[in-house]
């Protein structure tokens, strides 16, 4: 198992302030940033140009979570905005080797996400072509939603997948990830832990990374 990493989600930051804000995490070792599109989300966030913007000012790397239908025609322009990560959704993907290749030909991490309701097993066997499966803990579209307890069997199946196939594929949460979840994640086998009102609404947002990574690295399997 890898050592932890804290992702804090900038979607519950001030969208009035993102440099700053950034600034606020740059103790955690990626900035997570939500794109919805209104279509595949009930949401709408940012784009292509915006990420642009938050590669130059940001003093870590950025994880990009592409909410978006048709992922397949977008993912790339994010990868080319500067993100090091880019996850595409399996449910929006027509082509996610094809897109997961294209990625890592332009220097990104490729990731593949899974909303709650969608199984592991039918993408188990395209482990080899990604960097990391997000598991979602909540139903994407908004911040400050409950932790889905539903979701953890799935996330130990992941798991078990990666160590079995000796792959080095990180494993990430996201929805619902606080002080109070955060160690089922973890002992379930989670590597990656995104956080949105953990962090940025704490008054410590550097305080409130240092405790996650102290409990999900407490509570990883060694
Ligand atoms: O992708 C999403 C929501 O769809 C997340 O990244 C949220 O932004 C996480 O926020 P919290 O649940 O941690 O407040
Ligand atoms: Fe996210």
């Amino acid at each position: 198992m890898q050592r932890p990493l804290v992702a804090p989600s900038i979607l519950s930051a001030d969208f009035a302030r993102l440099a700053d804000e950034l600034e606020r995490i740059s103790d955690a070792d990626w900035a997570h940033v939500d794109v919805m599109d209104a279509h595949f989300v009930p949401n709408l966030t940012l784009g292509a140009p915006v990420v642009e913007a938050l590669a130059a000012a940001s003093p870590i790397p950025l994880d990009c979570h592409l909410m978006v239908s048709d992922v397949d025609r977008w993912a790339l322009d994010y990868a080319e905005a500067g993100a090091a990560g880019v996850t595409i959704h399996a449910e929006a993907s027509a082509a996610p080797v094809r897109t997961a290749r294209a990625l890592r030909a332009a220097g990104a991490r490729a990731g593949l996400a899974l909303r709650p309701a969608t199984a592991f097993e039918a993408y188990e066997d395209l482990l080899p072509e990604v960097d990391m499966v997000l598991v979602m803990t909540v139903e994407p579209g908004f911040g400050g939603q409950e932790f889905l307890d539903v979701t953890l069997p799935k996330l130990r199946r992941v798991r078990r997948a990666v160590d079995a196939a000796d792959l080095d594929v990180r494993v990430q949460v996201d929805g619902g990830v606080s002080e109070d979840t955060i160690a089922r994640c973890a002992e379930a086998g989670a590597d990656v832990f995104v956080a949105g009102s953990a962090v940025y609404g704490a008054a410590d947002a550097a305080g409130a990374i240092a405790r996650l990574r102290e409990l999900a690295a407490a509570h990883m399997p060694r």
